[in-house]
C-alpha cells in the first residue's frame, strides 16, 4: 500500500526520521573516533620497530571493526529496517515494536537495540509467524508469545514509499505468497540488477528454516530453477557468522561455485549483506592452490565441447570423469596408500660404526602403529623425534654396548700384547677411546638419525598419483565389472598422465594425496563450507572436502535437473549423502517454489524438463507472477533468426529491459552467433570464458555457461531437432536456458523443432 493512505504513515514518517537521526549521530561520533584511531596508529607506527606490535595490531583491528561499522551505517541511513512486528512475550503486558533491517541497531547509551538484525533469534519470527501463536528459539530457550502485528516497510534513500501489513486475522497471519500484489510480488516483478541481490525483506518461510538452520550436520538443499538456493546459501552463510561472531577469529568460510564468471555475479552479497573475508572460489582454483605445483590441465569447457561434438573421445571422456570421481577411485589411491606406508621408512638397523642402536623391525613397528591420524610426512618427522628421544633414553643400553665392544677388544690385546708397560698404555687408550666414543655418541644422536631417515621414501603427491597408473592391477580390481573395456579406458588415462597431461577430474585425487601425504595446515580448515550448484560435484570430491571442514558443517545447493556434468556428478542425494557421510545424519530440504520466472516461463520449463524421464524431476511451482507466453519462431535460415533476434532486443531495450542473453547450446554457435550480431546491435558482450567478469546487458553465452544465472529475457538460438536431440543433456541444457529469464522467452530455430519441445505447443506462441 502506498505509505500516504497507510493510517500510520504519521507515526511511522515520524519514528523513520528519529532513526535516521540517531544513524546520523551515531555515524559522525563513529567518523571522529576513526580519525583518532588512524592518528594513534601513524603515532604508534613511528615508535615501534616491527609490524607485529600488539598494540599496533589492536588499533589496526579496531580500526577495521570502527570501519564496517560505518559502512554499515550509511546503509542503515538510506534504509534502516524493512519491517516490523509487534510481539507480546507470554505472561507480559507490553507489546513491544520490534524493527527489524539489515543490520542491527544498538543504542549503547541506552543499552537499547534500535533495529534488531535480521539474523538474530527474535526476527525468526518475522520470516516464520503465520499464527497468533508464535516462538523463536533464544540463547536462554524457547520464547513463546503473541504476534500482534507484522509490517513491511520499503524505504528508499530514507523515504517511506510502501507500508504492507499482515494482521492477525482470526489467529492466523495472511501468507504474503497468497495475496496477488503484495511485497514478494512487487519485489520479484522489478527488472534484475545484474548481480544477485540480498533478500531478506522477502525470505519466505522455508527459505528462513533453511538459513536457521543448526550448523553441525550437512545440509543438502535440492530446489529447481529459480528458487532462490544461491541466494539462501549466501544468506544462510552471512547468519552462520553473524551467530558464530565470538569465534570470528578463528573461523574460516568458504562459498565454492562453479566458475568464475558466476564468482563474479554473486559477488555483492555478502559484503552487502556486511560480511567480509569470506573465501569465494571455484573447486578448480581451490584445489590448484593446495596442489601448489605448475600443472598442465585440460579446459572444463573444452570437455563438454568434444562431448557435444561426438569427438573421438566424447564416449570415454564421461567413464573416465566417473571413475575419478567415485570413492572406489578414492579407495584404490587408498589401497596404494597403504603400499607405501610399508615402505616409507628405511627398510635397515641404525647402524653407527659397526654397532647395531636399533633394529628396522622396531622401528617400523612403531611407525605402523604411531600417530596414525598425521600425515606421512608429519608421521616421518614424527618417528625421527621419537628416535632420538629412544636413542637418548637408552643411552645406558648404549653404554651397555660399547663397554661389550671394548671389553671385547681389551680381552683380546690382552692376549697379543706381552709388555706390561705398552699393555697398559694401549688399555688406558682403549679406554679413553671408548670414553671418546661415547661422548661422541650422545652428541652424534640427531646426525645418525638424520642421516637414516635420510633413506625414507621422497614424498611427492603428482609424482605419486601418477605412479598409480603405472599399475593396472588395484584399477582393474575396482572398475573391471562396473566399466566396458576396462582396458581401453585404462590406457586412455595412463597414456595422457605419463604425458603429464591432466584433466579437472585430476584434482581430487591430486589434492587428497597432497593432504595424506604432506598433511593439512590449520589455517586450511573450515568452519562452515557452502557449495553451490553441488549436483556438478562428484562424491570423491564432497568426501574431500570432509577433511577440510569441522563438524561436517556443509551447505550443499543443488537441482538435478540442472547437472549438466551428470556423467561425473550427484545423481542422487540421498545415496550420494549416505556414502559420502558414511551413514551420518543430515538435512534435507526440498524447495519447489520457483521465484525468478513468469507462470509463463516456469510452465514451459516444466514441459520440457517432464521429458527427462529417468531423472523423475520434481515440477516447479511459479510464484503468482504472470507475463507472456513464451514465444516459438521457426525462421527459413540462420539469417532471419539474427534479424528476428535483433528484432526482439531492440523492441525489449525499448521497453526498459537491460539485461538480455541470447543463449546457444555450445562455445561454436555462441562464437558464430556472437559475430553476427556484433555489428548490428550496439553494446553487446560475449561472455564464454569462466575467467570473465560478468556484464549486465546484451550478452551472447554458452547455456552451460548461463546457468546460474539470471536474464530479464532469455533468446535461446537454433532449438531444433539436430541441436537439442531428445537425450539428457540436452533436455537440460535447454531447461537451463528457458529457466535464466525472469519474464520473457523466446525461442528460434530452423528446420524442424527439436523433438523436446513436441508437447508444449499450448504454452508457447508459434508463428
Ligand atoms: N524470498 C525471495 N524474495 C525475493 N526474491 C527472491 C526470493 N527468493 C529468491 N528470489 C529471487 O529469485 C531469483 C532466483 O534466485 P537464485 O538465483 O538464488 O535461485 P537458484 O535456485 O540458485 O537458481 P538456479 O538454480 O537457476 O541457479 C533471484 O532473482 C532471487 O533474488
Amino acid at each position: 500500500m502506498d505509505a500516504k493512505k497507510h493510517p500510520s504513515f504519521k507515526k511511522e514518517t515520524q519514528h523513520l526520521k528519529e532513526i535516521r537521526e540517531w544513524v546520523v549521530k551515531e555515524k559522525y561520533s563513529l567518523e571522529d573516533y576513526e580519525e583518532v584511531l588512524k592518528e594513534e596508529i601513524t603515532s604508534i607506527r613511528k615508535t615501534v620497530s616491527h609490524l607485529h606490535d600488539e598494540r599496533l595490531l589492536a588499533k589496526q583491528l579496531l580500526s577495521q571493526y570502527t570501519e564496517r561499522d560505518i559502512k554499515n551505517l550509511k546503509r542503515a541511513e538510506e534504509a534502516p529496517y524493512f519491517g516490523r512486528i509487534d510481539f507480546q512475550e507470554y505472561n507480559r503486558d507490553e507489546i513491544e515494536e520490534i524493527y527489524i533491517g539489515k543490520h542491527g541497531l544498538h543504542d549503547k547509551d541506552k543499552d537499547l537495540p534500535i533495529v534488531v538484525d535480521w539474523r538474530a533469534p527474535v526476527a525468526d519470527i518475522y520470516y516464520s509467524g503465520h499464527s497468533k501463536d508464535v516462538e523463536y528459539r533464544a540463547p536462554m530457550g524457547e520464547i513463546k508469545g503473541t504476534l500482534h502485528l507484522k509490517r513491511r516497510y520499503e524505504i528508499e534513500k530514507g523515504e517511506l514509499n510502501a507500508i504492507y501489513d499482515e494482521k492477525t486475522s482470526e489467529g492466523i497471519i495472511e501468507d504474503s505468497l497468497k495475496g496477488k500484489g503484495d511485497f514478494l510480488i512487487e519485489a520479484l516483478d522489478k527488472n534484475t540488477s545484474g548481480r544477485l541481490k540480498e533478500i531478506v525483506a522477502t525470505i519466505q518461510d522455508q527459505q528462513n528454516s533453511i538459513i536457521r538452520s543448526d550448523m553441525l550436520r550437512p545440509l543438502v538443499v535440492q530446489g529447481v530453477a529459480g528458487s532462490g538456493k544461491t541466494t539462501i546459501a549466501l544468506h544462510r552463510m552471512a547468519y552462520l557468522i553473524y551467530n558464530n561472531r565470538k569465534n570470528i577469529e578463528n573461523a574460516n568460510y568458504m562459498v565454492m561455485a562453479p566458475n568464475k564468471l558466476f564468482l563474479d555475479y554473486i559477488a555483492d552479497i555478502l559484503p552487502d549483506l556486511g560480511v567480509e573475508n569470506v573465501i569465494q572460489t571455484t573447486f578448480e582454483d581451490w584445489a590448484l592452490d593446495l596442489i601448489d605445483r605448475k600443472i598442465n590441465i585440460q579446459d572444463k569447457t573444452d570437455k563438454l565441447n568434444q562431448i557435444f561434438f561426438n569427438s573421438n573421445n566424447s564416449a570415454i571422456i564421461p567413464i573416465i570423469a566417473k571413475i575419478k570421481g567415485a570413492l572406489l577411485f578414492k579407495r584404490v589411491i587408498d589401497t596404494h596408500m597403504k603400499k607405501l606406508e610399508l615402505n616409507l621408512i628405511p627398510p635397515k638397523d641404525i647402524v653407527w660404526e659397526g654397532l647395531v642402536l636399533l633394529k628396522y623391525q622396531q622401528i617400523q613397528e612403531v611407525f605402523m602403529t604411531s600417530n596414525l591420524h598425521l600425515s606421512y610426512s608429519q608421521r616421518l618427522a614424527k618417528i625421527a623425534e621419537y628416535l632420538k628421544i629412544k636413542l637418548k633414553r637408552d643411552i645406558n643400553e648404549l653404554e651397555e654396548k660399547i663397554g661389550e665392544l671394548y671389553s671385547a677388544k681389551m680381552k683380546d690385546i690382552k692376549n697379543r700384547i706381552l709388555d706390561e708397560v705398552q699393555l697398559k698404555k694401549n688399555i688406558i687408550s682403549l679406554y679413553d677411546e671408548r670414553d671418546l666414543k661415547l661422548k661422541r655418541i650422545i652428541k652424534e644422536i640427531p646426525s645418525i638419525v638424520e642421516e637414516y631417515m635420510k633413506g625414507s621414501v621422497k614424498l611427492d603427491h603428482v609424482e605419486f598419483y601418477i605412479n598409480i597408473f603405472n599399475e593396472e592391477k588395484e584399477m582393474k580390481r575396482a572398475f573391471e565389472d562396473k566399466v566396458e573395456d576396462f582396458h581401453t579406458i585404462y590406457e586412455h588415462m595412463h597414456r595422457g598422465l605419463k604425458e603429464k597431461r591432466f584433466e579437472i577430474d585430476d584434482l581430487t585425487a591430486l589434492a587428497y594425496i597432497k593432504i595424506k601425504l604432506l598433511g593439512l595446515e590449520n589455517s586450511n580448515r573450515y568452519t562452515h563450507i557452502v557449495v553451490d550448484e553441488a549436483q556438478d560435484f562428484d562424491e570423491f570430491r564432497m568426501s574431500l572436502l570432509r577433511e577440510f571442514v569441522i563438524n561436517d558443517s556443509f551447505t550443499f545447493v543443488g537441482d538435478l535437473s540442472q547437472g549438466i556434468y551428470d556423467f561425473r556428478g550427484i545423481n542422487n542425494w540421498s545415496r550420494s549423502m549416505e556414502r559420502v557421510f558414511e551413514g551420518k545424519a543430515y538435512h534435507f530440504h526440498l524447495l519447489t517454489t520457483s521465484y525468478r520466472s513468469t507462470i509463463e516461463i516456469v510452465n514451459l520449463a516444466n514441459g520440457v524438463i517432464k521429458e527427462c524421464k529417468e531423472l523423475n524431476p520434481v515440477m516447479a511451482q511459479p510464484v503468482f507472477r504472470h507475463g507472456l507466453k513464451p514465444s516459438l519462431l521457426k525462421c527459413k535460415n540462420q539469417g532471419e533468426m539474427i534479424k528476428e533476434i535483433v528484432k526482439g532486443i531492440e523492441e525489449l531495450r525499448q521497453n526498459n529491459m537491460k539485461s538480455l542473453a541470447v543463449i546457444c547450446k555450445d562455445l561454436t554457435e555462441t562464437l558464430k552467433v556472437y559475430g553476427l550480431l556484433k555489428d548490428t546491435i550496439e553494446d553487446i558482450n560475449l561472455l564464454t570464458d569462466d575467467n570473465m567478469t560478468f556484464t549486465n546487458g546484451t550478452v551472447v553465452i554458452p547455456s552451460y555457461l548461463s546457468k546460474g544465472l539470471e536474464f530479464d529475457c532469455a533468446f535461446l538460438w537454433n532449438v531444433n531437432n539436430e541441436v537439442y536431440t531428445m537425450n539428457t543433456m540436452d533436455i537440460k541444457l535447454l531447461y537451463v536456458g528457458i529457466t535464466r529469464a525472469l519474464h520473457r522467452v523466446n525461442i528460434y530455430y530452423e528446420g524442424n523443432v527439436s523433438p523436446i519441445l513436441n508437447g508444449v505447443h499450448e504454452l508457447v506462441i508459434s508463428n
